[in-house]
């Protein structure tokens, strides 16, 4: 199967307070349809790791190849490009925009990326709120829908531009088990229906233990 996603010798310093290696040789590769968790302890460097690998910290040594294209010292505005383009990102907490509408918020990674007229978003956005069964809230509020609603609204924000991988951090850590339950089944099927990969940084692990793959980390290394 294709490797979307390869990281090479991945090596991470944080220089203040005082000089401290937080990433140590991290290697991996994650296939097209791979749903696969990193856990590990707290402090490890799990959101350090995903912060380099979403391309959005790129003051890092070693090589990260996505679609098998290197993207190790572009550009700013390419990586902006890139990570709006092939990265969903899910989060611990939704960051939708309260006053807007929830079909709006859906709408704009898409707006952002600016490949599609204004319609056309709005009727991809409507798909994939129905693909997650809350096409009933489009016109909703933010503000007003439960925390359940917000994440799996969070999740079709994040498929808008159909990306190569979704990437979550903590993304059922402030749900209840039902609703974490539901946002697994979802990440499950997207998986195994649409062949989108999901790397998902989790210590649920009634979770990570159902995913394809657990990445195991300890102090700044995997070690499984
Ligand atoms: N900006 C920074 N400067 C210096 N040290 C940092 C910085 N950010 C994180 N660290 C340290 O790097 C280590 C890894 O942090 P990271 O947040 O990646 O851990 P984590 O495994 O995600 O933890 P948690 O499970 O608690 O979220 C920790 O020891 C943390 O204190």
């Amino acid at each position: 199967m294709s490797i979307v996603l390869e990281a090479k010798h991945i090596n991470k310093y944080f220089k203040k307070p005082v000089l401290f290696h937080v990433l140590k040789d991290i290697n991996f590769q994650i296939k097209k349809g791979e749903f696969a968790s990193i856990m590990g302890k707290s402090g490890c460097g799990k959101s350090t790791l995903l912060y380099i690998l979403s391309t959005m910290d790129t003051d890092y040594e070693g090589e990260l190849f996505l679609n098998n294209q290197l993207i190790t010292n572009q550009s700013r505005d390419h990586l902006s490009h890139i990570r709006n383009k092939h990265i969903g990102f899910v989060f611990q907490f939704h960051y939708l925009l309260p006053e807007f509408s929830v079909l709006e918020n859906v709408m704009l990674p898409a707006k952002k990326l600016a490949e599609k007229s204004t319609l056309e978003i709005e009727h991809d956005a409507f798909e994939k709120l129905k693909m997650l069964n809350i096409e009933q809230l489009a016109k909703k509020k933010a503000s007003r829908i439960s925390g359940g609603e917000k994440q799996r609204v969070a999740i079709a924000r994040a498929l808008i531009n159909n990306p190569t991988i979704i990437m979550g951090d903590e993304p059922t850590g402030n749900l209840d088990s039902y609703n974490s339950e539901n946002v697994f089944k979802i990440f499950k099927k997207l998986s195994d229906d649409e062949g989108l990969s999901l790397l998902v940084v989790t210590h649920d692990e009634d979770f990570a233990k159902r995913t394809n793959r657990i990445i195991t980390m300890e102090d700044g290394m995997i070690i499984t």
